[in-house]
């Protein structure tokens, strides 16, 4: 029997069918479709390999396809070629220039380079000849995924992941973070009520723009903490309303009820989703690192941007179609059509990991006129009606507010023009503060519609087993899956991403040598991954102690 703990909020308890034709001319060709499917976001790519036409490999025996797309599948293949020639080298094709993508290529990247130095030491005595190379295919006109920082103001805001969540030493990222010399501003400690902001620096108002009094606010953030015992799982929406129908001392009324549903309205901006989505068996099962949660003063992209050095990028490349293997394997829509089809169990995974959309509209002002705390909110009698803005005045001195909608309220925005969108959201602004200035200008993100995300990032549906994460990562046969929505640790994050573009490419590094390679070399060739980055410990620079 799973117990969960009610507090508050803190609840405890397209299909794209894609591409690629390596052309001996001019690299690589691509067509796609794309299609959202009622009720859930599929994502899959069907990629075609020929044989005689992939140039760069034309000199290797064997060829090896690394395919990582945007829902973070991720599919490997070996090709062999059988030439004549003895040598044997692999080639690596990364699909998608997320945080995963660009991890994954630059792991591969390192581990060419590691070879290299094997093999000057060893090619005389008749030794593995192995030389990777590297090509990261990208369907958008920039690499990051969404990651995506945005300098068109003058200065750098994050239009997806803002926030490293976990500022601690064991973050995977923290020794490029620490190497780069990038300023994290923290918004939360350990254990806070809202994830990533504590109760120290807010103001929420009331729809008509009255502060509504800070011991509110935190007598409903500890008021539930009632044990709720339950075998069967069922959304925490519904988990709530149960609760407190069994306990009406629990039922929060008027004000404080409003308070209650801006809880909530941040718990759906967590997991991008509605509370009628979000498993309450599983929605506290990821890790959150030790350390609280800082934003990435400076944006994310300068770390995307060092991963990237030296990398065989192609952008606009979009992937639509895959033929993999000696015979070929094509990959299709519907999630993901395999030939062979991938096993149940696989296909399970792919239909019921849930994706929906938290998006960001950017204000710029001329001025702040607002007070001086971390986040502004805007409590209602639903979730739906709640608003959220972060001041990034507070973390980098701009006079910035990021209204940030989530679930179906983020997809209900999506419909408007970038124009109405802005305009939604300084109404909301006005609510609570009437002198407010319009904004000199604005960004409005579209992660929902957008065909190369389809979404924000994954969640715990209701009904669906945790596993399916780690499901979705195991590599099928030669086939290998990465991404934020492969990670059970970290879900939706870009640690977690990063992470597991990294054990992808370890583990296609492995199979290239366990089936084409000398076994007993696979130690000379170990390293490369997390390499000289993850031995050098700097400390974080940390503002907000
Ligand atoms: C609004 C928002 C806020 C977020 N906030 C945070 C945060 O504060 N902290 C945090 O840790 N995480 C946050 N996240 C989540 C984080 O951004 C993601 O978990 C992470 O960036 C995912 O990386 P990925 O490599 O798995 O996928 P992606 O970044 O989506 O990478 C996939 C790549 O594949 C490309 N692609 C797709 N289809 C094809 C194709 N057919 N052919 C070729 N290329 C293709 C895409 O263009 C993309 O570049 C946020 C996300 C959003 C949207
Ligand atoms: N405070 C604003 C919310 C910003 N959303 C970031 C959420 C990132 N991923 C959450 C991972 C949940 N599994």
């Amino acid at each position: 029997m799973k117990s969960v703990n009610i507090l508050g909020l803190r609840v405890y308890p397209a299909d794209i069918a894609g591409g690629i034709t390596l052309d001996s001319n001019r690299g690589v060709e691509m067509s796609c479709v794309s299609e959202v499917k009622g009720g859930g976001l599929m994502q899959s790519a069907m990629v075609s390999v020929h044989r005689h036409n992939l140039h760069f490999t034309a000199s290797h025996q064997h060829i090896y396809i690394y395919i990582y797309i945007d829902l973070n599948f991720l599919a490997a293949s070996f090709y062999q070629k059988t030439e004549g020639r003895q040598s044997r080298s692999p080639s690596a094709i990364v699909i998608g220039g997320g945080f995963a993508g660009i991890a994954a290529a630059h792991a591969l990247k390192n581990a060419a380079f590691q070879c290299v130095k094997w093999l000057g030491k060893f090619v005389s005595h008749g030794s593995l000849f192995f030389i990777p190379q590297v090509v990261l295919l990208e369907s958008r006109d920039r690499i990051g995924g969404r990651v995506h920082t945005d300098y068109s103001f003058g200065f750098p805001v994050d239009m997806g992941a803002a926030w490293l969540h976990g500022v601690c030493n064991e973050n995977p990222l923290a020794s490029w973070i620490g190497r780069l010399g990038l300023p994290i501003y923290r918004t939360s400690g350990d254990n806070s009520v809202l994830y990533d902001h504590d109760l120290e620096s807010y103001a929420l108002f009331d729809g008509d723009g009255h502060q509504v009094p800070q011991d509110l606010v935190e007598k409903v953030g500890k008021a539930n903490k009632l044990r709720y015992e339950t075998n069967e799982d069922m959304s925490i929406a519904q988990a709530i309303k149960l609760v407190m129908e069994r306990h009406s001392y629990l039922r929060q009324e008027g004000l404080a009820n409003n308070v209650l549903q801006w809880y909530l309205c941040r718990m759906e901006g967590w997991f991008a989703t509605d509370a009628d989505n979000i498993s309450l068996k599983n929605w506290d099962q990821e890790v959150l690192l030790p350390g609280g949660h800082g934003l990435m003063v400076r944006g994310y992209r300068p770390i995307i941007n060092t991963l990237a050095k030296g990398l065989d990028i192609r952008l606009r490349h979009r992937v639509t179609k895959i033929v993999w293997g000696t015979k070929g394997v094509k990959v299709t829509a519907k999630i993901i059509n395999f030939e062979p089809r991938l096993p149940d169990w696989k296909e399970e995974a792919i239909d019921g990991i849930g994706v929906r959309t938290e998006n960001k509209i950017v204000l710029h002002f001329d001025k702040v006129f607002w007070p001086n705390v971390e986040f502004l909110g805007v409590v209602s009698s639903s979730a739906y009606g709640c608003s959220y803005f972060l001041n990034l005045h507070k973390a980098t001195g701009n006079p910035v507010l990021v209204y940030m909608p989530a679930g179906r309220l983020a997809y209900d925005i999506e419909k408007m023009s970038d124009k109405d969108a802005a305009k939604f959201a300084f109404s909301q602004l006005k609510r609570i503060l009437s002198d407010a200035t319009e904004p000199i200008q604005y960004l409005v993100s579209h992660w929902g519609v957008d065909e190369n995300s389809l979404g924000s990032y994954s969640y715990d549906a209701v009904g669906k087993p945790r596993e399916y994460f780690e499901r979705l990562r195991i590599p099928v046969d030669n086939l290998f899956f990465a991404g934020e929505a492969t990670c059970n640790k970290y879900t939706g994050t870009v640690h977690g991403a990063f992470s597991t573009g990294l054990t992808a490419a370890e583990e296609c590094r492995i199979r290239v040598l366990e089936k084409y390679g000398d076994p007993d070399s696979l130690e000379m060739f170990h390293p490369a991954m997390g390499e000289v980055a993850a031995s050098i410990s700097v400390p974080l620079l940390i503002s907000r102690m």
